[in-house]
């Protein structure tokens, strides 16, 4: 899968994910009534709209694009029928041919993260047949619990030719509390990002290991010092737009052949709409809205890349 995702980076020139993070005040008034007529103003009707939004922005996007990165918190908080929505979402962008980041954030002791990666990338055994649950392509993996926990995610990997981005270094405000703190007088991200170098030494496609990191836009400067420490993972930057990352950050995250990064912007595409600079293609338009937020920020990324060339 790490092969694909180079291939399409490499053919829409855009370094980039749609982040699909639907919370219902995102979504114009004109969906949320026809959702809201057709199935109530219940989980399900919530659900509706989510997957009507979803849909017209991958419409509107999945040819400029490389990926996409579904939150499963923004579908969770509707339960079953937001759970199905997410799935719903999934399998389209799949249909679309766009890779899938499926944003779980998962790890735990081995014997239970092996559960999340059998659900969410591999295959669960029922008798004598194989099931794939929610089969998104790539997820992300919280290390914390350290290598017990991230390894049957790797292990799933591996079978299946998929793919990790492991947290190294987070984009919140909150984020140095822990992971800034100096373990032998380093911080404790550097040591996070070296041991995802390691763990993914064993796992290389073509070019780059499908054992990737996140590392948030708004903190350029470790982005430096951690795509030096791990020059062969696929770096997941968040952080652009809505949270005040910008492509001039940006350069540093990616290697000298352009790529090694993945830039997501979730609220900046999915709500361009609500933005004062499209607000005049108007909120009945809002994936027009959309698609023009996604080639701004390709243009402004490729400028940066172009300019420090
Ligand atoms: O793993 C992530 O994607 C992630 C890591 C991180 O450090 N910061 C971060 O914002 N994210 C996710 O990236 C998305 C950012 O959304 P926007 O701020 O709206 O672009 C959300 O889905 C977050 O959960």
């Amino acid at each position: 899968m790490i092969n694909k995702l180079t291939e399409k980076i490499r053919k829409t020139h855009a370094p980039i994910v749609v982040g699909l993070d639907p919370m219902l005040n995102y979504i114009p008034k004109h969906i949320q009534e026809a959702a809201f007529k057709a199935c109530g103003e219940t989980l399900e009707g919530a659900a509706e709209a989510i997957w009507q939004f979803n849909k017209e922005i991958v419409d509107a996007t999945y040819d400029l694009i490389p990926a996409v990165k579904p939150q499963i918190a923004m579908y969770e908080q509707f339960g079953i029928p937001g759970l199905m929505a997410f799935k719903r979402t999934v399998d389209y962008c799949k249909e679309k041919d766009l890779v899938v980041i499926g944003d779980i954030k998962r790890g735990d002791i081995g014997s239970t993260s092996a559960a999340y990666a059998a659900g969410h990338i591999g295959k669960v055994q029922v008798g004598s047949k194989e099931y794939a649950g929610f089969d998104e392509d790539f997820v992300t993996v919280n290390p914390y619990l350290g290598s017990d926990g991230v390894n049957p995610f790797i292990d799933v990997c591996k079978k299946e030719k998929k793919g990790l981005f492991i947290l190294v270094k987070t984009s919140n405000p909150s984020s140095g509390e822990f992971q800034d703190q100096l373990v032998n007088g380093r911080p404790l991200y550097e040591l996070v990002g070296e041991k995802v170098a390691e763990w993914g030494q064993e796992c290389m496609g073509d070019t780059y290991s499908y054992i990737g990191a996140v590392v948030g836009a708004t903190y350029p400067e470790m982005g430096k010092i951690l795509r030096r420490i791990m020059p062969k993972a696929y770096i997941l930057v968040p952080g652009y737009g809505a949270q005040g990352g910008q492509g001039k950050d940006l350069v540093h995250f990616f290697n000298e052949d352009g790529l090694g990064a993945i830039v997501n912007s979730s609220r900046g595409i999915i709500a361009a709409y609500k933005q004062e600079k499209y607000a005049q293609i108007g909120e009945a338009n809002f994936a027009d809205a959309s698609r023009k937020a996604v080639e701004d920020m390709i243009a402004d990324i490729d400028g940066t890349l172009q300019a420090a060339k």
